[in-house]
């Protein structure tokens, strides 16, 4: 489970989050939802201390977020991320994308010498199988399309093991039908390899077909929380317009 209890951040004068409080279960694929600006971005990033918070805490599974860097680099082993724009390596293979997400397991003199194990390639062959891409393994990743790019983003992730995975607007450069395709994949695999997902998204009809539990922000603080079952889209759309503060869990 992770919790965030009172977590603030500010950006220069900019208040982004204001004494956010939330936990998100284990296992229960759950949305930030919200306007440009709300501060989601924020949040999920300092889930995995790429943003370091002015105040308050965060834990997984009772593990505080660790300070220091070096303690930092071991815990975010277990954080996968994705992002809107891939970040990959384009120009290189894309097998070789994906064993990057195994570099936190090697130590830095491997590192330093791009040097896997044959159990690492096996395993990037058995991730890029899972999405779908074992047959461009060898192909430069710029080659493929942003579906395609999106795919290799989770196999990478999935190398490191992590038990939650974090994914900033991974549709939101995507076309609507690849956009299903990258969101059932993500699901699916979270489901099969126990993996906690936290994504934000900009629909509220994906986030109604993709969730369980959808977090709504608005300016820096949580606006409401909602149980998909028990929600639907018209009372989700008032996230973008509420500014009124309702609860924090
Ligand atoms: N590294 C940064 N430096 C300065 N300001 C930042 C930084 N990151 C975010 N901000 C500011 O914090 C506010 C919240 O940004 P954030 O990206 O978290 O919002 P968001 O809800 O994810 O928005 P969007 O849906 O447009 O991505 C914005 O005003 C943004 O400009």
């Amino acid at each position: 489970m992770i919790c965030i209890n009172n977590v603030s951040k500010s950006f220069g004068k900019e208040l982004v989050l204001q004494s956010v409080s939330c936990r998100i279960e284990r296992y229960t694929p759950t949305v930030l939802l919200g306007p440009s600006g709300a501060g989601k971005s924020t949040l999920l990033r300092c889930i995995n201390g790429l943003v370091t918070t002015d105040s308050g805490q965060i834990t997984i599974d009772n593990v505080a977020l660790p300070r220091h860097p070096q303690q930092l680099r071991e815990f975010r082993k277990s954080i996968g991320m994705i992002f809107q724009q891939f970040n990959l390596i384009k120009r290189v293979s894309v097998i070789e994308n994906v064993l990057c997400g195994r570099l936190g397991y090697t130590s830095i003199f491997q590192s330093l010498l791009t040097r896997f194990t044959n159990a690492d390639y096996e395993l990037a062959c058995q991730y890029l199988d899972k999405v779908g891409l074992y047959d461009k393994r060898l192909q430069k990743a710029g080659q493929l399309s942003g579906g395609q790019q999106q795919r290799i983003a989770i196999a990478r992730a999935l190398m490191q093991r992590p038990k939650v995975l974090l994914a900033d607007e991974p549709v939101a450069s995507l076309d609507p039908k690849t956009s299903l395709v990258i969101l059932d994949l993500l699901t699916k695999i979270s489901e099969e390899e126990k993996i906690s997902l936290v994504l934000t998204l900009h629909s509220v009809e994906l986030a109604l077909q993709y969730s369980k539990e959808i977090i709504g922000l608005n300016q820096g603080k949580i606006m409401a929380r909602y149980n998909t079952n028990k929600t639907n889209a018209k009372e989700l759309y008032s996230v973008y317009d509420q500014f009124e503060e309702v609860a924090n869990w």
